[in-house]
């Protein structure tokens, strides 16, 4: 194996082969090839939500320019300022028709790394997972939780090269990683992953702790990326609450939502709360968005996010979505549940009782039927008996949903999908 070649971000995708061919007849070789490649790169755009309630598009793009000329300008500066993390995008507003309040940063890439390759000095080492890697492509930093395996003696202030451990297939037929968090890598063919990795090396960065301190961590940045194949922005931490990081399709899916003032809007998987906090936007925070999550901490995560932004239209339930509905004709046998007189309620089935556990009113199965006398402003449903502004909450969350089912196959589509070496 030639290894300096080793040392590059080349991944090629291996498709299902029936897959392949069916996209190669639905598009041609080429088209198609051309497909695969853009797939394993990240967007070359970051994408920035304005939160219009706190400020506009103008006064952001104003905000980012002068962070830019006004960071630190040393060495050491760059690499870690907001100056550093911009300094390569170009910023402009979306000129897509009624998503004014969305703003591009241009990112820039793939970049050629010298990883300082010797034959006989491989570099120090550091694997992460491959959803750090998504996010490192994307402008994120290294953080403690990614990393999966280091080389050994890697100290504070030491360079290191990154790469990407991607899922393999296991004996059992499903996918795995293999790797046991905290291998000490030794640079050589009996590391993991040695041949799988190769083609996969993300950047090159300055390990913010030592080897024992990023196993020993349970949050902060383990390795601070100063080299990067592509080159993004991160604005983490950068007009905390006026701007929200997030992909246009999401931003789409609540643009063709198109909420009304005084809706009532369900989001049924709504953690971290990116499409809830942009359908409040856009519901300039009159009327109400439903947020549903399963898992208790991602409903804090809405709540925090909700805070920050300066939305008070949302509320938070911790609920699993698949276990909510439940028809008038079914019994009710667990104590939790609740049944009013005339309708069934969406209510989570957990049986602890935490403070956000709650019965969320007014949203019944029966409006799943899409009787469309249901949707007529001020109707009654005369088959279900519901009011109408409970039907409307019903209605439109199956909208969302469809949509999010879409948008979820488009990001899919966007992050860095399953890689394999070819
Ligand atoms: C990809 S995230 C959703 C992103 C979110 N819609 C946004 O725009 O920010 C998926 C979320 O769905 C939640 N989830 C998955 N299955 C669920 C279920 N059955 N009921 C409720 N939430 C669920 C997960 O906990 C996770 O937070």
């Amino acid at each position: 194996m030639d290894l300096s070649g080793r040392y590059s971000y080349s991944p090629l995708l291996r498709w299902n082969p029936q897959v392949e061919e069916y996209f190669i007849r639905a598009y041609g070789a080429d088209h198609f090839s051309r497909i695969s490649k853009a797939l394993t790169r990240p967007s070359c755009y970051s994408c920035i939500r304005v939160n219009t309630l706190k400020t506009t598009t103008d006064d952001v793009i104003q905000k980012l320019l002068a962070i830019i000329q006004n960071s630190g300008s040393s060495e050491a500066d760059v690499a870690s300022s907001v100056k550093g993390r911009l300094q390569n995008g170009t910023i402009s507003e979306s000129q897509i028709p009624g998503l004014e309040y969305v703003v591009f940063v241009k990112g820039s890439g793939p970049h050629t790394i010298d990883y300082g390759y010797e034959p006989d000095k491989p570099p120090k080492e550091v694997i992460v997972s491959r959803k750090c890697a998504e996010a490192v492509l994307r402008g994120a930093q290294v953080y403690v939780p990614g990393v999966m395996a280091c080389s050994s003696h890697v100290e504070k202030g030491d360079v290191v090269a990154v790469s990407v451990a991607v899922e393999q297939p296991t004996l059992d037929g499903g996918w795995g990683l293999g790797i046991t968090r905290g291998t000490v890598l030794q640079g050589s063919q009996t590391d993991p992953y040695y041949f799988e990795r190769s083609g996969l090396y993300i950047g090159q960065g300055t390990a913010m702790m030592s080897r024992a301190g990023i196993f020993r961590a349970s949050e902060g940045i383990a390795v601070d990326m100063h080299n990067r194949i592509f080159q993004l922005p991160s604005f983490y931490d950068v007009l905390e609450g006026e701007i929200f990081l997030q992909n246009l399709p999401s931003i789409v899916t609540a643009h063709a939502l198109d909420p009304q003032k005084g809706e009532r809007i369900l989001d049924m998987c709504a953690a971290p709360g990116g499409k809830t906090t942009a359908i409040a936007s856009l519901l300039r925070d009159e009327g109400e968005v439903v947020a549903v999550d399963r898992s208790h901490n991602k409903v804090m995560d809405i709540q925090k996010l909700a805070a920050e932004m300066g939305l008070k239209c949302i509320t938070t339930y911790k609920l699993d979505a698949l276990k909510a509905v439940r028809r008038k004709n079914e019994s009710n046998d667990e104590p939790n549940m609740c049944n009013s007189k005339d309708n069934n309620y969406i209510t989570s089935q957990t049986s602890d009782s935490m403070k956000l556990h709650k019965e969320v009113p007014s949203i019944a199965a029966e409006g799943l039927n899409g009787d469309k006398s249901c949707k007529e402003k001020g109707r009654t449903c005369g088959e279900c008996g519901m009011a109408q502004e409970e039907i409307n909450a019903l209605v439109v969350g199956l909208r969302i949903q469809k949509v999010l089912v879409l948008t979820a196959l488009i990001e899919s589509f966007l992050m860095l999908p399953v890689l394999l070496l070819d």
